[in-house]
């Protein structure tokens, strides 16, 4: 049998196309062209056809794919047609925002327990979950079959949040701390960094009369 390595950029496109596939779903249309798919996404419509061709035939010819059809592909693909628990640590500002904010999770990815060091914090709830002392992390962890975590600690407590969810055994981890996790091989680290995106978004921006000139060289900022 034939292994085929998937790029992470084609990973990273197919939550795009299902979420947008959702929303056709929910708007009644029953099948869409990959044109049309490109031209809503801004995507190409050959590279759409070659992501999903990956996968499978899920195309016919001059009608395109069924969205429902589709829809249940990709969240097979992307393993969501399985419940998958996600736990936080560090319930402080931004984890109590991604706790209380439906919209990141489906009916089958769900954050089921949240986690934080600080005494104030544990046992006040966010949503429908008590917040747990870590030393329960690892008990969790197995109890509820968690898969994922997430880490809202301050930079300088990561990496250690980050072994104690691998010493518990979790197998994918997204870190919002700007610092880079060492994690072992078996474990995927995916960061969140909303700052460097609006940091580079300001390079973008019209010049106010100032030009930017390094080694007497003006910058092209488009
Ligand atoms: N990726 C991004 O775009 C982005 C955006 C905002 C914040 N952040 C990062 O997210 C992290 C949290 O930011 P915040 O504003 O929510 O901070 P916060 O201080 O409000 O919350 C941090 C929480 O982590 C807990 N904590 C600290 N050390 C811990 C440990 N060892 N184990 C368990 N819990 C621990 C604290 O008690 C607190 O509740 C920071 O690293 C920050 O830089 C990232």
């Amino acid at each position: 049998m034939k292994t085929l390595k998937i790029s992470e950029a084609v990973v990273r496109r197919l939550p795009v196309y299902l979420r947008h596939l959702k929303e056709l779903k929910q708007s009644e249309v029953l099948t869409i062209s990959s044109q049309d798919l490109g031209q809503k996404l801004d995507l190409n419509p050959a590279q759409i056809r070659k992501d999903l061709a990956y996968f499978g035939d899920f195309g016919r010819k001059g009608i395109g794919y069924d969205v429902s059809y589709l829809i249940e592909q990709i969240r097979h693909i992307l393993k969501l047609d399985q419940q998958i628990n996600v736990a936080l640590v560090g319930a402080g500002k931004l984890g109590q925002a991604l706790c209380n904010y439906s919209g990141f999770f489906n009916d089958n990815m769900k954050i089921v327990a949240v986690f934080d060091a600080f005494p104030a914090r544990i046992e006040t709830a966010i949503r429908d979950l008590q917040v747990q002392p870590m030393e329960e992390l690892k008990e969790s962890v197995e109890a509820n079959n968690i898969r994922i975590g997430i880490i809202t600690v301050p930079a300088l407590e990561a990496q250690q949040v980050a072994d104690r969810f691998v010493e518990a055994g979790v197998e994918a981890i997204l870190n919002f701390a700007p610092v880079i996790l060492k994690v072992p091989a078996h474990v995927r680290v995916h960061t969140a960094d909303f700052s460097t995106d609006l940091f580079s978004l300001a390079y973008y921006l019209p010049n106010e009369g100032k030009e930017v000139v390094l080694n007497d060289t003006t910058i092209d900022h488009t």
